[in-house]
């Protein structure tokens, strides 16, 4: 029997392989600024970026920051990348210069002037804020460790009043526009190249609905492979993952192995 690897060897031109970002290519860092790619595996895929079908990254980031912390502009091999931002909201294709200014929907705009009142009420006010135009991620890392449980019903609350949707994560909750996710954005790039075989990988919750695209993609007779960037913060990705590795140092092996077979 032909297994995945195999058969992506033989067919590399019928190969979507996607990524998430944070906590997958990048160390969880405890400033979001900070989080940068690593090294070794934008090396990879500047390697494989050639031979695959295609490359590309899904992330919960704007496409502005992901290309500033992943130094993706003008990498060799990665002239064909494809950056989903902000949960498939945002697309960027290399080549494409300098990503579109994002409009900040009403409902953000709101969202902003309220959360600095609304978070010193609730003990929130030490939280760190994250305006990514689409979405405003409230970080509690290096906080209280219950703070985040305590702010998550009623930002829950305010998400419904303003008609946002709720993305929980890795000592974040992220309040968005609601209408995408990383799976619908996965199956669109699949349709797109009408790939054969689709290697995702992530680590957090926001990478489930990949997770459940590839399940799905799979009983209509695709070939999947499901990689967790596993952590002791998050493990609902593990007992669904064909492989599971120990964080990004972990992923950066895999791709280097992975382009090693071309
Ligand atoms: O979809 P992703 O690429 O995984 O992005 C999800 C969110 O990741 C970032 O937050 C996480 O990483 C930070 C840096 O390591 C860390 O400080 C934070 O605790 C994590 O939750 C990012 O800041 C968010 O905008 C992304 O949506």
């Amino acid at each position: 029997m032909t297994t995945f690897r195999e058969a992506v060897v033989n067919d590399p031109a019928g190969t979507l392989l996607a990524l998430d970002f944070d906590g997958t290519l990048a160390h969880i860092v405890d400033d979001p600024t900070q989080a940068y790619a690593h090294e070794r595996s934008v090396a990879a895929l500047g390697r494989l970026g050639p031979v695959l079908g295609q490359v590309a990254i899904i992330t919960g980031r704007p496409v502005e920051q992901a290309l500033e912390l992943g130094g993706f502009v003008g990498f060799a091999g990665l002239d064909r990348l494809i950056i989903l931002g902000q949960y498939g909201a945002e697309r960027w294709n290399a080549g494409d210069g300098a990503p579109a200014p994002i409009e900040r929907p009403v409902a953000i705009a709101r969202l902003l002037e309220r959360l600095p009142g609304w978070l010193a009420e609730r003990g929130g006010d030490n939280v760190r804020l994250e305006d990514k135009g689409l979405a405003v991620a409230i970080h509690t890392r290096g906080l209280d460790p219950d703070l985040l449980a305590k702010l998550a019903g009623p930002l829950s609350e305010l998400a419904a009043e303003l008609d946002l949707a709720v993305e929980p994560g890795r000592q974040v909750i992220e309040l968005r526009v609601a209408g995408v996710d990383k799976g619908s954005a996965l199956k669109a790039l699949v349709d797109e190249m009408n790939a054969q075989h689709v290697i995702f990988a992530g680590d957090d919750l926001g990478d489930v609905p990949a997770f459940d695209a590839v399940d799905e993609l799979r009983r209509s007779g695709l070939d999947g492979l499901l990689i967790c960037s596993a952590s002791s913060e998050q493990d609902a990705l593990v007992s669904r993952a064909d492989v599971v590795l120990n964080g990004p140092d972990e992923i950066a092996a895999w791709l280097e192995e992975l382009a090693d077979e071309f």
